[in-house]
């Protein structure tokens, strides 16, 4: 493959800082002294203070019945109007409320509700930063923070529940039922009650504005008196204490799940130590880096200067300052160090520091720059098309990597992108428009029956199969770990995805004070039926392995040994990964089809080894029938994939944990090149 010609930034780079982009280590470790400034904690602290004065704190129902019109009319799109109507239905059953509070009591509850259910719904992030959404900063903030701060099992579980939750969400229930909140004032819904009572007793506090707001309070001395005993009982003296104490158990859990060298991480409780960078991708069909990379720096300084100060909450004032120090020392730091930092690996991608928000940036808007993480700009540049050729986008929707094709391409040949969903379809052709990636056809169709053999696809010559995926490999950037659900799911991705089975395991139990919970027994049919089935695809991977010569489990823990302990953790969760990868499987075997296929580039933002090296151990023999083999996309990435068969090697895993981007998978076919030594030499 071609190397990709590197261009110098136009900002200094410490040779430093590239050596460790090349290790992929960069980001994470030079973020994290340029600038500890994640979205939570961003707009966290902006909520203490200086974002203050922006937020909305009045606005009850009757105020902001004209915001509320406006609002309709300038979102008019079907989707928020969705959301706003299932939101306006939920706010109904409450008493008027602020308009932050009540977005995120919306927000909590949607995601509550999807957890549990394990229906993969709207992420935090889009229930709090879509457009429609009013005072995002805070309503995002709020949101993180009910559903972040880990909370106690010991006192769930002394409470009856059998399945405690280690979240905050935890401690609001049950700060309410012994105050009796909701039980008194049924109007208040448990979702509202959560979101008041955190701003009550952790948050900004409330004011005596509705009857939301007074009930609230009027709870107030039994809900201190209900949190002084839970302190009690847990042997600390602070909310923050606890925190500490849980937030260090969890860490170890995640350290031993880390050690394991070859897999791609993503499981866990918390989000890494050092935030992602803030990824962006240059489109090189609308600007070139030099340009984008001194706005970007500009816009960085600016913002650096108009940062408000932080006004100061007086229970949390002694922990805030040391936090400001800490943070002083780092803007120190950062002021030596570049702001903007041209990737090692990847020829059009910047980093910039961890939550610098550029949604409304107009190289954002106007499409020269696509906020696109690390992991999600490799499979396009794997694939690497050359000018004209003709490339097929299998499952392409919303099309960050089509509209990363086309500009490979420089709109020189031509993209297929399929997608059977009209609605994300809809979203990839506004995806190009704004790019301009012109040479893009988006075709609605499900790509399986779609005939790579019809003479029109005669001339396809790369293919892109990034099918849809558990997405355990972006629970991060989804902020789905911050779900009460999520260790559960991560301890199953944290024990496919790391090479030492015993740390995993280790990890997955770990800390014990919060066990996985067991299935209930209203639900133990449907959870038996699907682990049955994840069991059928399992032993059908095996057994399809077994056919094609592939001894998979002698060399590394093999599949034998890795995938029944996903169905023990979490059989909900291992049936849905079955499904996915039945469907993976069948879609890249479709793939394979496509007569003048020179690359095939299969990906996935899923650390599970079923939908990965399983999925690609599945198709060699047919790759090799149609000669295709296993190739190395990117010789100096140090992250590979699981050693379950020989080739393995060749196949790329990016760690959420370590490599300062999602997790994902990477798998490169390409034609089988000649072997000169065997043809007949010239006489
Ligand atoms: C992981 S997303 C693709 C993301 C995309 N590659 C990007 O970078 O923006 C998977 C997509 O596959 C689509 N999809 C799922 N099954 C499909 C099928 N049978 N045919 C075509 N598209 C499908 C989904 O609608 C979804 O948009």
């Amino acid at each position: 493959m071609p190397k990709p010609k590197r261009r110098n930034p136009v900002v200094p780079v410490p040779k430093a800082a590239v050596r460790q982009s090349e290790n992929s280590r960069t980001h994470t470790k030079n973020s994290s002294r340029i600038a500890r400034q994640d979205h939570v904690r961003n707009a966290a602290s902006s909520r203490n203070g200086g974002d203050r004065g922006k937020r909305p704190r009045e606005g009850n129902d009757a105020d902001s019945k004209h915001t509320d019109i406006k609002r309709r009319k300038l979102h008019a799109n079907s989707s928020s109007r969705r959301w706003l109507d299932a939101s306006d239905r939920a706010c109904k059953q409450w008493p008027p409320l602020s308009v932050v509070h009540k977005q995120a009591a919306f927000a909590v509850q949607r995601l509550l509700e999807a957890d549990s259910s394990r229906k993969h719904g709207a992420s935090l992030k889009s229930l709090t930063l879509a457009p429609h959404i009013e005072a995002k900063k805070a309503t995002f903030a709020v949101t993180c923070q009910v559903l972040k701060l880990p909370g106690m099992a010991t006192r769930a579980r002394s409470s009856g529940n059998p399945h405690p939750s280690p979240k905050f969400t935890q401690i609001l229930e049950h700060l309410d039922e012994q105050a009796e909140l909701t039980a008194s004032e049924p109007k208040l819904g448990k979702y509202v009650a959560m979101v008041l009572s955190y701003e009550l007793l952790r948050g900004q506090g409330l004011q005596r504005k509705g009857p939301a707001e007074r009930a609230v309070l009027a709870a107030e001395p039994k809900l201190r008196a209900a949190m002084d005993t839970l302190l009690l009982e847990a042997g600390v003296k602070t909310l923050d204490e606890l925190l500490a104490k849980r937030h260090r158990g969890l860490k170890s859990g995640c350290h031993a799940r880390g050690g394991g060298g070859g897999g791609g991480g993503g499981g866990g409780g918390l989000a890494p130590e050092v935030p992602h960078p803030r990824w962006v991708r240059v489109n090189l069909l609308k600007a070139n880096l030099d340009d984008v990379i001194r706005q970007l720096d500009e816009h960085l300084q600016s913002t650096k200067k108009t940062k408000p100060h932080q006004e100061e909450n007086k229970r949390q004032q002694q922990t805030e300052k040391r936090k400001q120090q800490k943070k002083d020392a780092a803007m120190q730091q950062q002021e030596q160090q570049p702001q903007v930092v041209l990737d090692a690996l990847l020829p059009d991608l910047l980093a910039l520091p961890p939550g610098t928000d550029l949604h409304d940036h107009p190289l954002v808007t106007r499409g020269s720059v696509v906020l696109q993480s690390k992991a999600s700009c490799m499979p396009a540049r794997a694939l690497n098309p050359e000018p004209g050729w003709t490339v097929v986008d299998c499952c392409a929707a919303p099309g960050n990597k089509t509209t990363h094709l086309a500009a490979i391409l420089g709109n020189k040949g031509r993209v297929l992108a399929f997608d059977k969903d009209p609605k994300r379809l809809a979203r990839l052709r506004s995806n190009a428009a704004l790019t301009g990636a012109s040479c893009i056809e988006a075709r609605l169709a499900d790509f399986l029956s779609v005939d790579p053999t019809a003479p029109e696809f005669r001339e396809v010559r790369g293919v892109l199969l990034d099918p849809s995926c558990s997405g355990s490999g972006t629970i991060f950037t989804r902020m789905d770990h911050l779900l009460p659900s999520h260790r559960h799911r991560g301890a199953a991705a944290a024990t496919t995805g790391a090479t030492d089975t015993t740390e995993a395991a280790a990890a997955a139990h770990a800390p014990s004070t919060f066990p996985a919970s067991a299935p209930t027994s209203t639900a133990t049919k449907g959870k038996k039926k699907k682990k049955d089935e994840a069991d059928n695809v399992v032993q059908q991977q095996q057994q399809q392995q077994r056919e094609q010569g592939l001894d998979v489990s002698s060399e590394g823990p093999g599949l034998a040994q890795l995938l029944p302990q996903v169905h023990e953790r979490d059989p909900v969760e291992a049936g849905r990964v079955a499904q996915l990868a039945r469907f993976q499987a069948a879609a890249l075997s479709h793939a394979l089809r496509f007569p003048s296929l020179e690359r095939l580039v299969y990906s996935t933002c899923s650390v599970h080894v079923e939908e990965n090296e399983a999925v690609v151990a599945g198709v060699l023999q047919e790759a090799a029938e149609a000669g295709l083999e296993l190739a190395d996309p990117f010789p100096s990435w140090h992250r590979r994939g699981l050693p379950l068969f020989p080739g393995a090697e060749k196949l790329i895993r990016t760690d959420a944990y370590q490599d300062g981007t999602d997790g994902f998978f990477i798998a490169l076919f390409r034609r089988r090149q000649p072997d000169v030594s065997m043809q007949e030499k010239p006489m």
